[in-house]
């Protein structure tokens, strides 16, 4: 009998069905125990050669049989339905909650484990709130009331009795932490399992580039044999539980029926007290029974209540204590003051004393080399993470005052790595603005350079895209993607890399597209190659999470320095950037 918190806590979600639930499975036990009693007087009639009351008994005996049929079938649906409601409220909390942790909580925990516990661990808390938990009250509430019942037939037959339910209940206690762990030790590795699996999928093209199938499978085989291990130790603890109960059972049923015979035999009891007493000791134990039958279903729900429960509390990065709503009418001014912000364990800062303003309505390009800082001083701005010092405002109010909701939606980001979804183009772009109109989505598309080519597919707009947008090119992603956050309409536009996988003289293009549908946007432009921010009105440069200089181009091209190197840097024919 293990009851963590957080399976309590679930159950709490459809406390109303999982109580009419119990209540079922109690008035089931007690058919039971109304059959006994009918049989035991049949039995006792039988005996005593009195036939006269035979089918009144037997008919009952078998209209009992088809209540307990109506009300088992009455309990499974209803038990049924709680447990889907768990299942639904408990996914849908921990995937709201996914969303508040973002991208942060992705950088520590895997996504094939967070994939586990949302799925199969939930389905493993549905069984065990639905099925185990029902049996489990009613077995801690019926057997004790047979046991009063039995006293008053023949105490002696307690002798046997409550020795057996004491050892069947309290005996496999003694193996509950031992129980606990194997089941955590199995659970992580089945979270393991899956998080490797899911990894080598997604990263199968460079598995096979690298030629490292084979030891990718050699691996996940180890992993798979991990499994195997744990689940047969899991099982080996497991079954002693049941099979301490078992032997409870067996011996108990057996001492009370010696008992309930040596009575007889001595002439304390009745007949019809006899066959009472042996067939309600047999009952006695039915609820043991069948919560042993239902702890391996539930034993998934125990193994994966940790995990669920560290997911569900997982400290988001940031707190979203902000009220005020981003209801920027003009294009804002978005300004860094003084920002510094070390990555959690990192020994160095990512940024240090950054301070720059990103003017209204007008394009600021943010360059720098490898590691400068530029995407932390985006996911800064998008409040990913909060800085240890200084602060970040976006038309005059620190970002912190703004709901987290609020300042997203406000500033449309598209970045390197683009998200498409198994679903139509259209669809795909509507994300960013539900109802969007055909027109708006073709003048989005025209604006980042895509229209033409989505016009010249079979299906235009409603052409289904493979998972990840896997049958587009990269930079035809890219530049749906980048349609997709003209659409959005948000008064700040971020584009982070946005263009890295077109080539540079479509680049050019683009950008330049881009920057006029922009319109009166406040555009923010991180990007390697020169010819997406040449354009820009002013121009920051990053070095080792500092601020270089400020400019636009030919001012920073004049001045030397980290930019006018980066320029040369473009030249050279295997450079990282191209002027
Ligand atoms: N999640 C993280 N945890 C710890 N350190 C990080 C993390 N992300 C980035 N860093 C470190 O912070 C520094 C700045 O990284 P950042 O990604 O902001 O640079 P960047 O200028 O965007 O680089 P690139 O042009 O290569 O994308 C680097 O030293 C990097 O190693």
């Amino acid at each position: 009998m293990i009851v963590h918190p957080e399976l309590r806590r679930a159950a709490r979600l459809a406390r109303r069905e999982l109580l009419a639930a119990t209540a079922l499975q109690g008035a089931v036990t007690l058919s039971w125990l109304g059959q006994a009693v009918l049989l035991a007087f049949a039995l006792a009639a039988i005996a005593r050669g009195d036939t006269g009351q035979l089918p009144g008994l037997l008919t009952a005996v078998a209209a009992t049989v088809v209540v307990r049929a109506g009300l088992g079938l009455w309990q499974r649906r209803i038990a049924t339905r709680a447990g889907a409601r768990v299942r639904v409220r408990l996914r849908d909390e921990l995937f709201a909650h996914l969303g508040l942790l973002g991208a942060a909580h992705l950088t520590t925990a895997r996504t094939g484990a967070v994939r586990t516990t949302l799925v199969d661990g939930v389905e493993g808390v549905d069984a065990y709130v639905s099925r185990y938990l029902p049996q489990l009250i009613v077995t801690f509430t019926a057997p004790p009331l047979l046991l009063i019942a039995v006293a008053v037939i023949e105490p002696l037959a307690l002798f046997g009795l409550v020795p057996a339910l004491v050892l069947a209940l309290a005996g496999p206690r003694a193996w509950d932490r031992l129980l606990a762990r194997r089941g955590k030790e199995h659970w992580d590795t089945y979270e393991q399992l899956g998080a490797d699996y899911l990894e080598a999928l997604q990263g199968m093209p460079a598995l096979r580039a690298a030629g490292a199938v084979g030891r990718a499978r050699v691996r996940l085989e180890e992993r798979s044999a991990a499994l195997h291990r744990a689940t047969v130790t899991k099982l080996r603890v497991s079954l002693v539980d049941t099979g301490i109960t078992d032997l409870a059972i067996q011996g108990g049923t057996a001492a009370a029926a010696l008992l309930a015979c040596w009575s007889t035999a001595t002439g304390s009891t009745t007949a019809t007290g006899t066959y009472l007493v042996l067939l309600l000791a047999g009952e006695c134990f039915r609820p043991v029974r069948d919560l042993s039958r239902e702890w391996h279903a539930g034993y998934l729900g125990v193994s994966a209540a940790d995990g669920l429960a560290a997911l569900r509390t997982a400290e988001p990065a940031v707190s979203d204590t902000g009220t005020e709503q981003a209801d920027w009418r003009t294009p804002p001014e978005l300004r860094f003051e003084e920002v510094e912000f070390a990555y959690p364990g990192a020994e160095a800062s990512a940024l240090t004393s950054v301070s720059f303003t990103a003017e209204a309505g007008r394009t600021t390009a943010i360059v720098g080399p490898s590691g400068a800082g530029k995407s932390t001083l985006i996911a800064l701005l998008l409040r990913h993470r909060d800085p240890q010092r200084g602060r970040i405002t976006v038309d005059g109010r620190d970002i912190t005052s703004y709901t987290l909701d609020a300042l997203r939606v406000g500033i449309a980001v598209v970045s390197q790595e683009t998200h498409l979804f198994h679903a139509t183009i259209a669809d795909n772009l509507r994300l960013a603005r539900a109802e969007a109109t055909d027109e708006e989505l073709r003048r989005a598309a025209r604006a980042a350079g895509i229209h033409d080519e989505i016009a010249g597919l079979a299906d235009g707009y409603d052409t289904v895209l493979g998972e990840r947008g896997a049958t587009l090119s990269g930079g035809q992603r890219q530049r749906l993607a980048l349609a997709r956050a003209l659409l959005a309409d948000a008064p700040v536009l971020v584009l982070d890399e946005a263009t890295s996988s077109v080539d540079e003289r479509r680049e050019a293009d683009i950008v330049r597209e881009l920057l006029d549908a922009a319109g009166e946007r406040t555009v923010l432009v991180v990007a390697h190659r020169l010819a997406a921010v040449r354009h820009a009105d002013r121009i920051v440069v990053l070095d080792g999470g500092r601020v270089d200089a400020e400019g636009d181009h030919a001012a920073l091209v004049a001045a030397g320095g980290v930019y006018a190197e980066l320029v040369e840097a473009g030249r050279m024919p295997q450079g990282g950037l191209a002027a």
